[in-house]
């Protein structure tokens, strides 16, 4: 079955790349490693990329990229998602040279149509990233809003090999996963809804002093800050939701529960209150979650 190494990056489509590159490094707090024609690559690990920027007529999320666990298991994962039926494509070698990583495949779930990719080996910087901002450590997790929470819960726990943490029952349905391999409470995270649409992207803060921080800085460079700080019932973590250029919802997390590897706890049902949104009793703003189209990829275009 597949193992993952992490959530790797992300690729959103922005509305002003000068804009939201200026963004994501000196507010969120990325580094900027280059840029290739409309598509802007940021980083806040070793490696080449954990985000790409990329000019478009409308925000939203393209892809989302986790690495695999290891190199070897590349061809394994290529041959049980084909046999799941789920169409991989694996991308020529220059065009992997062009993503400054190793072998890459990709695929769409069946029910959004959302890109995912699968890597190994992405290029490692020369210098580690030093965060000249806040002292974000990685990118956490990805949480879409869906009417098709049954289908992807069940694609992502029985084809792409994805742990259960915790579920929230009922019409408020949440269900936070986490990759086979990785140890935080999620990397992935479902949330029943109308729409089908991203409702925002995490960063991992190493310290409380780092959302405290955060605060400050939104503040003082008018960033509307969305949600908290508060802490989240389900990973005990401490959160701050902020708005980027295009409205998209970016949290700060701090403190989010790992889970071992050997004999890690039982998922829970945790009860659909306000205290497990926010046990320090905060309320969203309006805006929370509220931007984020799914966006389409044509994946015949891959190799081309
Ligand atoms: C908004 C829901 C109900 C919630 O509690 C979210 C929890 C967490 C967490 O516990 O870390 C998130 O970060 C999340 O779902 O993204
Ligand atoms: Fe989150």
């Amino acid at each position: 079955m597949i193992r993952y190494k992490k959530l790797g990056y992300v690729v959103l489509s922005v509305t002003d790349l000068n804009k939201s590159v200026d963004f994501y490094e000196n507010i969120v707090g990325m580094e900027f490693v280059e840029r290739v024609l409309d598509a802007a690559y940021l980083r806040c690990s070793g490696d080449h990329h954990n985000l790409i920027l990329e000019q478009g007529e409308e925000p939203g999320l393209k892809r989302v990229a986790f690495e695999l666990e290891k190199a070897d298991q590349f061809q394994a994962v290529f041959d049980h998602l084909k046999k799941q039926g789920v169409n991989p494509v694996e991308l020529s070698a220059e065009e992997c040279q062009n993503l400054a990583q190793g072998r890459t495949l990709r695929f769409k779930d069946p029910y959004l149509g959302v890109t995912y990719e699968f890597y190994v080996q992405i290029m490692q910087m020369g210098t580690p990233f030093v965060p000249k901002k806040a002292r974000i450590t990685r990118l956490l997790h990805v949480v879409y809003e869906t009417n098709k929470f049954d289908e992807l819960f069940d694609f992502f726990t029985t084809v792409l090999n994805f742990n259960i943490s915790d579920i929230q029952g009922r019409e408020t349905g949440w269900a936070w996963l986490r990759a086979a391999g990785t140890p935080f409470h999620h990397n992935f995270a479902l949330t029943k809804g109308k729409e089908n649409k991203l409702n925002h992207l995490a960063y991992q803060a190493q310290r409380v002093d780092d959302v405290g921080i955060q605060v400050n800085r939104l503040k003082d460079n008018n960033v509307p800050i969305l949600f908290g700080p508060g802490k989240h019932h389900p990973s005990g973590s401490i959160f701050l939701y902020f708005a980027d250029p295009d409205g998209l919802t970016i949290e700060y997390s701090q403190g989010m529960e790992e889970f071992p590897e050997e004999n890690p706890r039982e998922p829970r049902r945790l009860e659909p209150t306000m205290h497990t949104l926010d046990e320090w009793g905060g309320r969203p703003k309006p805006g929370w979650g509220k931007v984020g189209k799914l966006i389409k990829e044509d994946l015949e275009k891959v190799n081309q």
